[in-house]
């Protein structure tokens, strides 16, 4: 755990990358410190870093890098302590609530390693949801061709407790695209599947960047669903640690060795 101590020149990154068509997130100098005085923690220690649109991006790092307080400062279910987030452009960090929520429901698609998909609602309820929720009318041949892209067009009248897990993380993904958000962040959307029932995961994701010029933000753990990913971001200690583009799965493993990241158990490569 990180206590917190002067900044003491941390060292900021800039990982534009060059030639892109634009950034659909960026964070610059973002800091976030849990807690007041002895006690507190820096979860974030001054993070600069970029995504260009349309683009695959996994973030790893060691257990308690701040991986997890990123992404929520980056989707904007949390606020910074201080530096700026900005999404397709725009500034998110003085954002009062309402606006967040609205950023959250129309521009940003989100994937949890628990699917949460409503028990009591069918397939294509839950997959109307967000378009509910932002009171949205729901085109019901757009909601057909998003559930039919996820491969569960015999399955969109079934409940969730009748669908295996792969089924489900798959609903959860055309939930949320069907707003068709710019960015989809997901949070270890592949931690509760098998080897195979992943990979089709990660296909449909890697899918949704292809056809739909989504850019999509995954925090993993394994090696492997990073390896799909156009660049895979490195965290440690709340800062950037660097980047690979397009790395097979041994180098993920072998730059997250090198951080440390095996030492205490936790996250084992599969
Ligand atoms: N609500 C909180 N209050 C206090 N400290 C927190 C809180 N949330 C996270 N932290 C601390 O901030 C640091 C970063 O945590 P974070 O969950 O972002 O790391 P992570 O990389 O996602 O970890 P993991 O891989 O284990 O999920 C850790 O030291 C953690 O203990």
């Amino acid at each position: 755990m990180k206590r917190t101590t002067p900044r003491g020149g941390a060292a900021q990154v800039d990982m534009r990358v060059p030639g892109g068509t634009g950034e659909a997130v960026r964070l610059d100098d973002v800091r976030k410190v849990y807690g007041r005085g002895d006690g507190s923690v820096v979860a974030l220690d001054g993070l600069t870093i970029g995504f260009r649109a349309g683009t695959f991006t996994a973030v790893m790092g060691p257990s308690g890098s701040g991986k997890s307080t990123f992404l929520q400062c980056a989707a904007g279910l949390d606020r910074p302590t201080s530096g700026s987030v900005r999404f397709e452009g725009d500034e998110i960090t003085g954002l009062g609530e309402v606006a967040l929520t609205r950023l959250r429901r129309e521009r940003i698609g989100f994937v949890f390693q628990a699917f949460n998909l409503l028990p009591a609602l069918t397939v294509r309820q839950n997959v109307t949801l967000p378009l509910r929720l932002a009171g949205r009318e729901a085109d019901p041949a757009h909601v057909a061709e998003v559930i039919r892209r996820v491969g569960l067009a015999d399955r969109a009248g079934h409940r969730p407790h009748e669908l295996s897990g792969g089924q489900q993380q798959r609903v959860a993904i055309a939930r949320a695209l069907v707003t068709r958000p710019a960015v989809v962040f997901g949070d270890e959307p592949t931690g509760a599947l098998d080897t195979r029932t992943a990979l089709e995961v990660l296909a449909l994701l890697r899918e949704s960047v292809a056809e739909t010029g989504q850019t999509v933000v995954m925090v993993t753990h394994d090696p492997v669903a990073a390896s799909h990913a156009d660049q895979v971001v490195f965290l440690a200690d709340g800062r950037f640690a660097g980047t690979l583009d397009r790395p097979s799965a041994g180098q993920v493993a072998d730059r997250m060795t090198h951080l440390g990241a095996w030492e205490t158990g936790i996250g084992g490569v599969r």
